[in-house]
C-alpha cells in the first residue's frame, strides 16, 4: 500500500485465491486489514511469476523462519536487476543468519541487490496512513536512495542508511526486548522496570552490534531506539502482547493459541542468543526471555536472577 501510494505499480502475491480475488474486487484485505481502502495501482495474484515479472523491487514480508523455503521457489523468476527488499525482523534458527544474508545465500545475489526496510512501523498504524518514519538500508547507497524514493509518501518518511547489519539487528532484537517488557507489564512491575528494560535492552543490542561490525549510532536511530519504543509501548505489537500474556501467567501453549500472527521474537530469541554466544557477548535480558519462553523458567525466578547479577559500571 505504501509503495502504491508513492506511485509504484504494485503486484501483491498471496497464497489464497479467494483473498487475492477479494483484494482485487473490493480494494480491501478483509482478513488482515478490514476497513482500509487499498489503492487502485495495487493488484493481488497467486501467480508468483506474474508478481515477479520485470520487477524493480521484490519486497519480502513473510515469517523469518519460512523465508529460505519460500524464496527458493521464486529465485528462478527474478529479473536480472530486481532488488530484493526485506521487511522481516528475525534471525534464522540454526544458521543464525540475518534475513539479508539468507536472501543473498538463496538468491545468489550480491549485497548491492539486497535492501532492508525497518523502524517503528506497526502495520495497522501504517495501513491507517498514520505518520511514521523508517530506515531504508543497503550497502549501496544509490540503491537505498532508489527505494527511498519508491516508498516516500506524505505519511511515510524513509531515511537511508548503509549499516545493514545494525539495522537488521535493531529490528530483530527489539522483538526480544518487546517480549521482556511485555512480561514485565503482565507481571505489573511498573514503568521504572519498563524504562530499565528498554535501556538495558538497547545496551545489549549495541554490544552485539559492535561485535558484529555495526555502527553503534544506528541503535540510537529509528531501527534501534525508535522501533524499541514503539514495540515496547504498543498493544498493537504482537511481541509485546505475547510477553504480556506470559507475564500474566498464561502457559506458552495458551499464549501461542491466542496469537494470530507472527511474533518473531518467540523463535528469534534463540537465534539472537546463539549469535551472542558465537560473538562472546553477554545478553542477560535475551537469556531471560529464552529461559521463560523455551525452558519453562517462571518469570518471577528470571526477574530475581536478573536483579541479582553482579554489580557493574553502566558502560560495560
Ligand atoms: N506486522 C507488522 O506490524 C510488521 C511491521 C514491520 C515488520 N514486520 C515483519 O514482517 C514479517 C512478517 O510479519 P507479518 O506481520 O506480516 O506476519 P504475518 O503472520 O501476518 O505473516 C505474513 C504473511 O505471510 C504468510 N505466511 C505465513 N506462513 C507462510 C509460509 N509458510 N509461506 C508463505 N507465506 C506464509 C501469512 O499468510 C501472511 O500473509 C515479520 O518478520 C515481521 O517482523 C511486521
Ligand atoms: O507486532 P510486532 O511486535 O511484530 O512489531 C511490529 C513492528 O516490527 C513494529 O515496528
Amino acid at each position: 500500500m505504501v509503495l502504491a501510494d508513492a506511485g509504484c505499480e504494485v503486484t501483491l502475491w498471496g497464497r489464497r485465491a479467494e483473498l487475492a480475488e477479494a483484494v482485487n474486487s473490493t480494494r480491501t484485505n478483509p482478513d488482515y486489514l478490514p476497513g482500509i481502502e487499498l489503492p487502485e495501482n495495487l493488484r493481488a495474484t497467486t501467480d508468483a511469476a506474474e508478481a515477479a515479472r520485470d520487477a524493480d523491487f521484490m519486497v519480502l514480508a513473510i515469517p523469518s523462519q519460512t523465508l529460505r523455503g519460500n524464496l527458493a521457489e521464486w529465485t528462478g523468476l527474478l529479473a536480472p536487476g530486481t532488488v530484493l527488499v526485506s521487511l522481516m525482523k528475525g534471525v534464522e534458527l540454526g544458521s543464525a543468519m540475518r534475513m539479508s544474508e539468507v536472501i543473498e545465500d538463496v538468491a545468489k545475489v550480491g549485497a548491492d541487490r539486497v535492501a532492508v526496510v525497518t523502524g517503528p512501523n506497526l502495520a495497522r498504524e501504517i495501513a491507517a496512513r498514520m505518520p511514521a518514519a523508517a530506515v531504508v538500508a543497503c550497502s549501496d547507497e544509490t540503491v537505498a536512495q532508489r527505494l527511498q524514493a519508491a516508498c516516500h509518501t506524505p505519511y511515510f518518511r524513509p531515511y537511508t542508511n548503509t549499516d545493514v547489519v545494525g539495522c537488521e539487528l535493531g529490528g530483530a532484537i527489539k522483538n526480544v526486548i518487546g517480549l521482556a517488557v511485555g512480561i514485565a507489564d503482565g507481571m505489573g512491575l511498573g514503568d521504572n522496570a519498563k524504562g530499565s528494560l528498554i535501556t538495558r535492552g538497547l545496551a545489549e543490542t549495541t554490544r552485539l552490534g559492535l561485535a558484529m561490525g555495526a555502527d553503534p549510532l544506528t541503535f540510537s536511530g529509528l531501527a534501534g531506539l525508535g522501533d524499541l519504543v514503539a514495540t515496547c509501548s504498543s498493544p498493537l505489537s504482537r511481541n509485546h502482547t505475547f510477553g504480556t500474556n506470559l507475564g500474566k501467567g498464561m502457559t506458552l501453549q495458551e499464549t501461542i493459541a491466542v496469537t494470530k500472527q507472527t511474533a518473531e521474537g518467540v523463535k528469534s530469541c534463540e537465534s539472537v542468543l546463539d549469535l551472542a554466544h558465537r560473538h562472546g557477548v553477554d545478553m542477560p535480558i535475551t537469556e531471560m526471555v529464552v529461559g521463560i519462553v523455551h525452558d519453562g523458567k517462571p518469570p518471577v525466578v528470571a526477574l530475581k536472577e536478573l536483579m541479582a547479577r553482579s554489580a557493574k559500571p553502566e558502560r560495560h
